[in-house]
C-alpha cells in the first residue's frame, strides 16, 4: 500500500524555483493498479521519483505498508518496491549479458539459488533460455523492456513503479508488453503505480487513475469512467478528446491475452 499525502517537490532556488508538485494526495491500495497521467510537465514522473527516492528531496508524507519513507532507500525496502523506467535500452548496462544483469540484483540482496531464479524469470516475461547470454543490443526493445521487468520482479518486489513503460516501443510491441504487465499484476498479486501521458495505456492497465495538471491532481476518477469519456472536470474531457481517436485504436489492440 502507498499513502501519499500532500506531496512538494520544488526544483531550483528563488526565482528560478519550478514548483513540480504541489500538494498531491492519493492512496494505492496492496493489489490495485493505479495510474498517474497528465500532458507533458504535469509532474506525474516527479511525483514517481519522489517515492523512488531517485528525488530525495520532497515535503509531504510518503508510506509504503505504513511506514514512513526518509530521504533515504533502505535495502528492505528496495526488495519491496520496483522501478521500470521508458527507455529499457538506458536502463540496462549495454556490455552486461541479460545474465549479469538479472544477477547483480540477487547478488547485492544475497539472493541464493541464482541460477534457478535467473532461467525463471526469462521465462515469466516470456523469454527463452536462449536470450540468457545475449547483450542488449542483440534483442528487439521490446524484448529489453521484457528484461527490465524480469530485473524488476526477480527479488519478488510487492510494489512497481512503472513510468512511461512502453512509451519507447512501437504499437504492437506496447500491446504486448502491457498484457505482460497485466498478467504478471493479476498472477502475484502486484501493486501497480503507472505513469503515462498516454490515456488508453493507463486505462488498460490500471483500476483508478489521478489525472494531475501543473503539479495538482485535479481529478480522480477509476478506469471505466475514464474509457467512457465522461469524466467530471474539463481538464480531464480535454484530454481524452485530444487524445481520442489515435488511442481509442490504439487499445482495441490491447484487449488481447498471452
Ligand atoms: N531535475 C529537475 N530540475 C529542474 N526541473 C525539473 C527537474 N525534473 C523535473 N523538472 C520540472 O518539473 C516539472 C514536472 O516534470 P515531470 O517530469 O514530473 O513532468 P511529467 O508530467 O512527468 O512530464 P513528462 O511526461 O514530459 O516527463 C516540469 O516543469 C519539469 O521541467
Amino acid at each position: 500500500m502507498i499513502e501519499v499525502e500532500n506531496l512538494t517537490v520544488e526544483f531550483g532556488r528563488g526565482a528560478a524555483t519550478v514548483r513540480a508538485v504541489r500538494g498531491v494526495s492519493f492512496t494505492v491500495a496492496q493489489g490495485e493498479s493505479y495510474g498517474l497521467v497528465g500532458e507533458s510537465g504535469s509532474g506525474k514522473s516527479t511525483v514517481l521519483r519522489a517515492i523512488a527516492r531517485i528525488n530525495p528531496e520532497f515535503g509531504g508524507t510518503i508510506r509504503v505498508n505504513g511506514t514512513p519513507l526518509t530521504s533515504k532507500r533502505s535495502r528492505d525496502e528496495a526488495r519491496r518496491m520496483q522501478m521500470v523506467f521508458q527507455d529499457p535500452y538506458g536502463a540496462l548496462h549495454p556490455r552486461h549479458t541479460v545474465d549479469a544483469i538479472l544477477r547483480e540484483p540477487l547478488e547485492i540482496h544475497r539472493v541464493g539459488d541464482k541460477d534457478r531464479r535467473i532461467k525463471a524469470a526469462l521465462s515469466d516475461v516470456g523469454l527463452g533460455p536462449e536470450f540468457r547470454f545475449r547483450y542488449p543490443h542483440q534483442i528487439s526493445g521490446g524484448q529489453r523492456q521484457r528484461i527490465a521487468v524480469a530485473r524488476a520482479l526477480i527479488l519478488e518486489p510487492e510494489i512497481l513503479l512503472l513510468d512511461e513503460p512502453t512509451s519507447a516501443l512501437d504499437v504492437s510491441v506496447q500491446a504486448e508488453v502491457l498484457n505482460l504487465l497485466k498478467r504478471l499484476q493479476r498472477e502475484r498479486g502486484l501493486t501497480y503505480l503507472m505513469v503515462s501521458h498516454n490515456l488508453a495505456v493507463v486505462a488498460h492497465i490500471c483500476e483508478r487513475v489521478a489525472v494531475m495538471n501543473r503539479g495538482r491532481v485535479v481529478e480522480e476518477l477509476t478506469a471505466s469512467t475514464l474509457r467512457g469519456g465522461e469524466p467530471a472536470e474539463a481538464y480531464t474531457r480535454q484530454l481524452v478528446s485530444a487524445t481520442e481517436g489515435y488511442d481509442r485504436e490504439a487499445v482495441r489492440g490491447y484487449v488481447t491475452y498471452e
